[in-house]
């Protein structure tokens, strides 16, 4: 039997227990503010960033959307960071991504205070990571919302075979350090990869963010894994699918995500969490 695994639902509990977090943070005068940059006109960025607002200002958190011009320099948009970096109003700042291919996407996003990194990008926060020091430390939304997924439904991680393919600093860099740090034998697959197939069939826990719709197929799965799927691609008919073709592997797999309402709404419940935990934890340092 598989089981699939509702991103959709968990993101609703999720937000259902970050909006208590938002209350008693209101019940002490305190409105955690987020910030989200978005640099030209990209539409599948538009759109995430529409829903990232939306679900914010739903929750009650002060939400900011700076839309920039694709012209815009580094420096500029560096400046632009550093403004937000010094406004009491903001706890968490998020350039998305990609970026126009002139702006370097490691100074902008080491341009973010640390303690302002909603995403968990700055290498500071990377770095603890790695050395799993995690408190007070913001996390990718991506993998964190993973590890949600791996609570929510007891997956035991502990000793277990984990393959991320794709070794991206949103996805496969830190899923693999985040299965590590639960005790996982993790291995990272990439493009360079000699016999990727061989790899993925060994894997009790399947994670793959390559962005190549329908990249892994049945034959590429163990019987009974976890798979986990980040990819956002469109099919020939320009249907949203995933990295995992869905219809061939559910029925190999213990655990799948599907594509959509899998892996994407808990990155956006993810980052609402972290913009109440930066809040908090800057609150707790304050005073
Ligand atoms: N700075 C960042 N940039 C990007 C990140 C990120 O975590 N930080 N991740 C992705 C995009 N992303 C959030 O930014 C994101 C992608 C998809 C979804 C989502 O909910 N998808 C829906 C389907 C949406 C659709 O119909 O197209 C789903 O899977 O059900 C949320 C967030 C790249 N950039």
């Amino acid at each position: 039997m598989t089981t699939i695994l509702d991103g959709k639902a968990l993101a609703a509990k999720t937000d259902e227990n970050t909006k208590i977090e938002i209350q008693d943070l209101a019940d002490r005068g305190i409105i955690p503010g987020l910030v989200v940059i978005l640099v030209g006109h990209d539409e599948a960025s538009q759109l995430y960033v529409r829903n990232k607002d939306k679900r914010a200002r739903k929750m009650g958190i002060h939400s900011v959307v700076r839309n920039l011009p694709e012209t815009i320099t580094e420096e500029e948009l560096i400046q632009i960071i550093h403004s937000y970096n010094a406004d009491p109003t903001i706890n968490a700042i998020l350039v998305q991504l990609p970026l126009p291919a002139h702006i370097n996407e490691f100074h902008v996003t080491t341009a973010i205070a640390p303690q302002k990194d909603a995403d968990g990008f700055h290498p500071v926060n990377l770095g603890k990571l790695i050395v799993n020091r995690t408190e007070q430390t913001p996390i990718a939304c991506t993998p964190a919302g993973i590890m949600k997924f791996f609570k929510a439904y007891h997956i035991s991680l502990d000793g277990k075979k984990a393959v991320v393919v794709g070794r991206s600093t949103i996805v496969g860099k830190p899923m693999a350090a985040l299965l590590v740090n639960a005790n996982a034998t993790v291995t990272i697959a990439h493009s360079h990869t000699k016999k990727l197939s061989e790899l993925t069939q060994e894997a009790d826990i399947l994670v793959v963010a390559v962005g190549v719709a329908h990249f892994i197929k049945a034959v590429d799965v163990k019987n009974g894994a976890v798979v986990i799927d980040v990819g956002m691609d469109r099919d020939a008919q320009h249907k949203l699918v995933g990295d995992v073709d869905f219809d061939e592997v559910k029925n190999k797999a213990a655990y799948i995500t599907p594509v959509p309402r899998g892996v994407g709404p808990m990155t956006i419940s993810m980052l609402m969490a972290q913009t109440v935990s930066l809040t908090k934890w800057s609150s707790e340092q304050n005073g």
